[in-house]
């Protein structure tokens, strides 16, 4: 009873009948006596589950249902009269410009200028509003005539009316009759006179939208009038009526094209709206929230979205502006509660729900970490991601916190490296969407001198910064320069953090860091900005964001000569004639001895981060005395030559970039008689575990990144992705059989090479190839950090993890329908699959409906059953029939190919 009770008040609440919610009517409703009804209503009252108001008869509502409504939380829980209650929960109800999303950020300009026309005195100025569909005009006109009610600009009773020129393309007489009005006979049809909307609008507001559809007659009538005030009616030559309308316009097109020049000229606020790319990707964030909101507002219940899917709708590109937005979020709500992901009270949207073309178009990778994929976030959560904080500070927050994860072995190196890159890639973003338009004098002088600076250092390392590039750097000093006192307070706060991150920083990308280092001493000198060691170490990633194809750090040259700038000048114009950074130069005076030489190169050796092959070339000196005293990695290819010479170094960097071998470089060098020289091979493999798939490169560099984060941190054991099709193609003649030591292969399917163990993806998750791992392992870690491994092993693989993992859709669903299906494979075949095919197929089949969904790589299905043999067609129908539920559901078709693909798997595992 008391339930039922609980239930009608809430109902009464929702429907707004509130006058029902007294205990007589509700005692009358239940069938239960009023004295009953009205103690249980006081405790629910006194428990704050309701709340009272105080008329005659006492009526009790629903707290939680009017918080939901009116988003306010009520302090208060009793309330003398209807009005007081109302007062209380419009507290927080949003006027005129507060409901547009940016009016405090892109669009404070644009609201200013609009609230000061509309209250211009006496009666407002034209104004234009032009700007691409959907962007919001009309509803900025509408709120400008809000705010004018609101502040007493514009009588309570006067009219806002909007006109869409457009609808009169075909019968612009009827237009101008609509607006000017018309005498009673004026034209066949005019029944009666009609004042006319300038007249009706009068004191109000009359919007002309899409106004480049207003004929030019119409145009010079319409500027006539706004020149005094008077215009005449249709069909009445004698008198002039007057009218004191606010006139505001809009159109989508470029407004000095398809406007008459008077009447352009007449409009003396002409205002543009900018489009949702324009306003950059907090304020997008801003606006589907809102939408969400607005939407779980109508449907009165809770809105949940997957963290992999608010990320498509936050990364997706929207066209029509807030317009296509707004209908992209109701459709993916309908789609939504279609796919019935809701309970009573809540409705949770998953990638699925979102409209097709969003999904084909989805670049999520790079937005989303793996692990927080499926994370359920709720508005709330949402509102509190939103960037309140300067970009800037959030940036450099989230560089220390990966620190800090480093620091207590949360992620490994790899995983720090990459969280790094992501977040910079992702403050870029920001920035350059949030960029303001209106620079100062001081960002345009930033900008003119990081231009010089980064073309002078261009020119130095031989390296080519593409405009986007410098504008990107340039941006970054501004920010830099507008919170130098944040930043420095944030670095003096996390002084160590900054500082060791500085320091891993400056040893994995050591190259870069010292261009960043350069920068910033040349910053300092011309702009007067003193860089910190944290600043360039975000400077240092930000080069290493854009010259990551280069991968200038693998095979890198050292030029070592006597003289103040004589090596500097040889790599210098080295790098410059090879477009590319190839050589660092380690200059000295005339009278340097060969240790002092050796112990410099030990020094920039020390300093250097991973590299492949090194050559050194050097002026004099004994080649075999400079090799015996180098401290160099065993994992590396050294060569030392002699006499260097400009033209021996643009020989070599040639063939450093193109990737030529060593010993066939300087075989060729010697031919052409360049030079003495030597060479040291390496003489430790670097240890590798390589992941291949043959569910396609995407599914290995997904396995990759579960296994760094798998492993420990201090693991001297690199995990590196390669093509299946090639791996099974040259199988041990592959390349990097030989510069690497492959300790085992991780993937999907066994590419059967010689000596190399293959753990498939199932055993890990059933734990069955721990062991093996752990034979390699056990040398290199201790026991701590391999319980590590193991717990993380555990964690990391289980089925629904990789499978969530492995793809965007949602993993339960996935893998429930999967597993129905091959259920029924089994069934169909009359057979049974051993576990391992069984997980096998699961990981397989998962990654190819995802692939499916998302279109990747269907260009190469061609084949058709009619094709295939007999068997093959038997198993087809098996296929089809087992799989029709997944098909449908997914709305994808499994492609022959792929069918003869599982066909094998099956074959090649019983
Ligand atoms: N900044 C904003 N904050 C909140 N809602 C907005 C914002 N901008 C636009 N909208 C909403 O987006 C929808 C589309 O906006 P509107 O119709 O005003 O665009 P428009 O520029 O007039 O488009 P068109 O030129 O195609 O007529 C409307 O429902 C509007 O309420």
């Amino acid at each position: 009873m008391e339930d039922k009770l609980l239930a009608l008040v809430k109902e009464n609440t929702i429907n707004k009948t509130y006058t029902k919610n007294n205990a007589t009517e509700l005692g009358h409703h239940l069938n239960l006596s009023r004295n009953w009804i009205s103690q249980h209503l006081n405790e629910f009252y006194s428990n704050e589950t309701f709340i009272k108001i105080n008329t005659r008869p006492v009526i009790f509502l629903d707290r939680k249902t009017l918080e939901q409504e009116y988003r306010i939380q009520l302090s208060a829980n009793l309330f003398s009269s209807y009005q007081d209650l109302m007062l209380e929960l419009k507290r927080n109800e949003k006027k005129d410009f507060q409901k547009l999303i940016g009016h405090c950020e892109s669009l404070q300009d644009l609201v200013d200028k609009c609230k000061a026309s509309i209250s211009y005195p006496p009666i407002g100025l034209p104004t234009l509003l032009h700007g691409p569909t959907g962007s919001g005009k009309s509803f900025i006109v509408y709120l400008m005539y809000e705010y004018g009610v609101n502040n007493h600009h514009i009588e309570k009773d006067a009219k806002f009316i909007h006109v869409n020129c457009s609808e009169y393309a075909n019968n612009p007489e009827l237009l101008s009759a609509n607006l000017f009005g018309y005498k009673k006979g004026a034209f066949t049809g005019a029944e009666s006179d009609n004042i006319g909307l300038i007249k009706a609008a009068e004191g109000g507001v009359l919007f002309l939208d899409e106004v480049h559809c207003l004929k030019p007659e119409c145009q010079e009538k319409l500027f006539l009038f706004m020149d005094n005030g008077y215009y005449r009616m249709l069909g009445d030559n004698e008198n002039l009526y007057h009218s004191d309308v606010r006139l505001i316009f809009a159109t989508t097109e470029d407004p000095q094209k398809v406007l008459l020049k008077t009447l352009y000229r007449r409009i003396p606020i002409r205002l543009l709206v900018p489009s949702i790319a324009e306003r950059g990707i907090n304020e997008k964030a801003q606006l589907i929230i809102h939408c969400l909101d607005s939407e779980a507002h109508k449907m009165k219940r809770e809105i949940k979205i997957t963290n992999i899917a608010y990320s498509i709708l936050l990364n997706a590109t929207y066209n029509g502006n807030v317009g296509e937005l707004k209908n992209t979020i109701q459709a993916t709500c309908m789609n939504a509660l279609y796919h019935h992901r809701h309970e009573d009270n809540e409705l949770q949207i998953h990638t699925l729900d979102l409209p097709e073309t969003i999904i084909s178009n989805s670049k999520i990778e790079q937005s989303v970490s793996l692990i927080d994929r499926q994370q359920i976030l709720s508005i709330q959560d949402l509102e509190e991601r939103v960037l309140s904080k300067t970009l800037q500070n959030s940036l450099i927050d989230d560089l220390l916190q990966n620190m800090m994860k480093l620091q207590n072995n949360q992620i490994s190196m790899n995983v720090f490296l990459q969280n790094n890159i992501t977040d910079i890639e992702n403050y870029y973003n920001h920035l350059l969407f949030n960029q303001n338009a209106n620079d100062n004098m001081r960002d345009g002088l930033i900008l003119n001198m990081m231009k010089k600076i980064i073309e002078m250092i261009g020119i130095k390392y031989g390296l080519d910064f593409k405009s986007n590039e410098i504008l990107a750097l340039s941006m970054l000093v501004k920010d830099f320069s507008k919170h130098s006192l944040a930043i420095i307070d944030s670095f003096e706060t996390h002084r160590q953090e900054s500082i060791d991150f500085s320091k891993i920083i400056e040893k994995k990308y050591m190259r870069e860091y010292s261009i960043a280092s350069e920068m910033a001493q040349n910053i300092h000198v011309s702009l007067d900005l003193e860089l910190n060691i944290f600043q360039i170490a975000i400077l240092t990633l930000s080069m290493v964001i854009y010259h990551s194809e280069r991968e200038i750090n693998k095979r890198i040259g050292v030029i070592l000569a006597h003289g103040y700038a004589t090596a500097s000048s040889i790599a210098n114009a080295a790098n410059q004639l090879l477009d590319a950074y190839i050589f660092d130069a380690i200059d000295m005076p005339i009278d340097t001895s060969t240790e002092v030489i050796i112990e410099k190169l030990n020094e920039y050796l020390n300093k250097h981060g991973d590299y492949q092959d090194l050559v050194l070339l050097v002026d004099m000196g004994s080649l075999e005395e400079i090799h015996q005293g180098i401290a160099h990695k065993t994992s590396a290819n050294i060569a030392i030559a002699n006499n260097v010479s400009t033209k021996q170094a643009v020989y070599i960097g040639d063939g450093l970039r193109n990737d030529i071998p060593l010993s066939k470089l300087f075989d060729e060098c010697m031919k052409e008689n360049i030079n003495h020289y030597k060479i040291i091979e390496k003489t430790e493999k670097e240890k590798i575990i390589l992941c291949s798939c043959a569910t396609g490169i995407g599914t290995a560099e997904k396995l990759k990144s579960i296994l760094e984060d798998s492993l420990p941190k201090a693991l001297p054991v690199k995990v590196v992705t390669y093509d299946y099709s090639t791996l099974l193609e040259y199988k041990l003649e592959n390349d990097f059989f030989n510069n690497y030591e492959v300790i085992c292969i991780v993937g999907t399917l066994n590419p059967k090479i010689e000596n190399i163990k293959f753990i498939p993806v199932e055993e890990l998750i059933m734990n069955n190839s721990f062991e093996i791992l752990t034979v390699y392992f056990k040398d290199m870690i201790n026991e701590n950090d391999m319980e590590l491994f193991r717990r993380n092993i555990l964690k990391n693989f289980s089925l629904s993890n990789i499978i969530g993992n492995l793809t965007i859709l949602n993993p339960d669903k996935l893998l429930e329908h999967v597993a129905d299906a091959i259920d029924k494979l089994q069934s169909e075949m009359n057979t049974i699959f051993s576990y391992n095919a069984c997980f096998g197929l699961y990981v397989h089949i998962c990654c190819l409906i995802e692939r499916l969904v998302t279109h990747e790589g269907e260009e190469e299905y061609q084949k058709t059953a009619d094709e295939c043999t007999d068997d093959m067609q038997e198993f087809i129908k098996h296929i089809k029939t087992s799989f029709s539920k997944v098909e449908k559901y997914y709305s994808v078709n499994i492609p022959i190919e792929e069918m003869e693909y599982i066909n094998i798997y099956i074959k090649n595992i019983q």
